[in-house]
């Protein structure tokens, strides 16, 4: 996919923000600081269009990006961030129910995990909740570069297990930091939006 133009569209705090141009969407789902940002940013080759940050919570709203024209990124703000107030999280989960229970147009959902660790429990949660709402799910296990190409495998497995995916969903191992699996990754978002 050649990627043309990339622009942020808006940073909504709510439904009344959100575009109104009718084009298919992703959007993004993922731990804080799992690499959500920077997932966006390598697929379309920007540095830093998405905004990322080493400190987590940097992502408090729903950034939407419109891609070649025809279809949005939708940058979530990550979960399971501990030195969260009980306030923040119910806005949090606002949020997400007002996004993914009513907008049409999201055609699937990038779930980004850490190809490093066993999902966490939010993780799974998160998994499920995009799975009530009929979405296909892409699970992304970011941060490849890190470890070993022996370890790969066995991750992959792991991963699967874990968060009891689907048959339909692809797993794609994916870096940030190299661009391994953007190809792949490419592909299916593509099947997803129809493009
Ligand atoms: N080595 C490596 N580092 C990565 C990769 N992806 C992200 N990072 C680093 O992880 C940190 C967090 O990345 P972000 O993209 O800001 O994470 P986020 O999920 O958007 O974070 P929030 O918006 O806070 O939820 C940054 O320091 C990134 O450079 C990757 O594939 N490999
Ligand atoms: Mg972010």
């Amino acid at each position: 996919m050649k990627v043309n133009s990339a622009d942020i569209v808006i940073s909504a705090a709510s439904k009344k923000q959100y575009p109104k141009a009718p084009i298919p969407e992703i959007a993004l789902a993922g731990r804080s600081n799992v690499g959500k940002s920077s997932f966006i940013n390598r697929m379309i080759q920007r540095k830093n269009l998405a905004r990322t940050s080493s400190k987590p919570g940097k992502t408090q709203t729903l950034n939407f990006y419109i891609i070649n024209d025809k279809f949005h990124f939708v940058d979530v703000p990550g979960y399971g961030y501990a030195k969260v107030s009980k306030k923040e999280r119910a806005k949090w989960g606002a949020m997400m129910e007002e996004y993914f229970a009513e907008r049409e147009q999201v055609k699937a959902t990038a779930l980004i995990i850490d190809i490093r660790h066993k999902p966490t429990e939010d993780d799974q949660l998160m998994y499920d909740y995009l799975k009530h709402f009929d979405l296909p799910v892409m699970v992304i296990a970011t941060k490849l570069d890190k470890i070993k190409k022996g370890q790969r495998k066995k991750q992959l497995k792991m991963i699967q297990d874990v968060l009891e995916m689907e048959e339909e969903d692809a797993l794609i191992p994916f870096s940030s930091e190299t661009g391994e699996g953007k190809d792949v990754a490419w592909k299916t978002m593509l099947s997803h939006l129809n493009l």
